[in-house]
């Protein structure tokens, strides 16, 4: 098999714990040099998929290369090309960040450890912090710091499982900035996220994992291109009113957003679509607080997805 062009290779992965099938069919390829997010809920299985792929944990079907090696039957040659932040800090918070790096250097039997620590703490501007204990240190501050330790082996593949979980949006901003540099210089890097903006913003290509099943995957505007063009979204006066349009309209394609008591629909995009959608409304005796034509996001696509498969899966249920 071919790999040059493609540094994560993932094919129809299986896992299960006990009787609950946790992946049931993952399947991705991520090119050399591009930042992939998988998208999903709590639960969806991203932790699981980046465990499988670290080689923590074996899977019990499928197969997935990294750099061209297996991670059930070359684990060493996949550890020497991959490094993983996960969502638990490896730092030890009572040293200083200087002396966290050197320690990772000399695992990693560098041999100028020192030249090492002080160009990944320049990188990730934390110069001036260096030699005061990560315990002092911000979160984000920190979050930089486990990145620079994970980069100490100069890793070509890196894991990042919910990188900017906790962190408030300014050092959520500096991570993706951090993320983009690392992927123009050459980096490969898949990251799961629970975030739809940032899937958004920084990958090239997302995948949307649910229930252990990637549902779509694509560029954020091929997986925009996915749902029907010419949506509409109506604002209603409340949740009543909102869940009553929803059934009243429930011959397209909808997707609702309780917190903005605003449903979205699916529609051609022709005039004589928008009156019947508004007739309906009117007989139903719903009044719109608020109308706008849009094209669809992320959200709407995530949303559509996850009520598909769920209507799939109750379909499936039935045969
Ligand atoms: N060792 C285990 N034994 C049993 N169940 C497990 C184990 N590890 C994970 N699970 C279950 O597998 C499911 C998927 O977990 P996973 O951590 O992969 O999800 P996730 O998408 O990363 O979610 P989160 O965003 O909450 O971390 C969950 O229901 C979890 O409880």
């Amino acid at each position: 098999m071919e790999k040059t062009d493609v540094s994560i290779f993932v094919s129809s992965l299986k896992k299960s714990y006990k009787d609950k099938e946790i992946l049931k069919d993952v399947t991705f390829s991520v090119p050399t040099g591009t930042i992939y997010a998988l998208l999903g809920s709590n639960g969806a299985g991203k932790t699981t998929t980046i465990r499988i792929l670290t080689t923590q944990i074996r899977p019990d079907g499928g197969t997935a290369h990294i750099q061209g090696f297996d991670v059930a039957k070359e684990p060493e040659k996949v550890h020497r090309v991959i490094s993983l932040t996960g969502q638990f800090s490896a730092l030890d918070e009572s040293l200083t960040g200087m002396e966290n790096l050197l320690i990772m250097g000399r695992l990693h039997h560098l041999s100028a450890p020192e030249k090492s620590a002080v160009r990944l703490l320049e990188y990730f501007d934390l110069s001036a912090s260096s030699s005061r204990r990560v315990s002092s240190w911000s979160g984000g501050m920190k979050r930089k710091l486990d990145i620079a330790m994970s980069l100490v082996g100069s890793p070509s593949v890196l894991f990042l499982d919910e990188p900017t979980t906790g962190l408030d949006p300014q050092s959520r901003l500096a991570m993706w900035q951090i993320v983009r540099r690392l992927r123009d210089g050459g980096m490969t890097v898949l990251l799961t996220t629970q975030y739809l903006e940032e899937a958004e913003q920084l990958a090239d290509q997302i995948g949307i994992l649910h229930r252990g099943r990637i549902l779509a995957q694509g560029t954020p505007s091929q997986l925009k291109s996915l749902l029907p063009q010419g949506a509409v979204r109506f604002t209603f006066r409340d949740q009543e009113d909102l869940r009553c349009a929803a059934f009243l309209l429930g011959k397209w394609q909808t997707s609702s957003h309780p917190a903005e008591c605003a449903l979205t629909v699916f529609t051609d995009g022709r005039a004589d679509t928008l009156r019947e959608l508004f007739r309906h409304l009117r007989e139903g005796h719903i009044s719109v607080r608020k109308f706008s034509e849009l094209s669809p996001s992320l959200e709407d696509v995530f949303l559509t997805m996850i009520k598909e498969e769920k209507s799939y899966g109750k379909n499936k249920a039935k045969l």
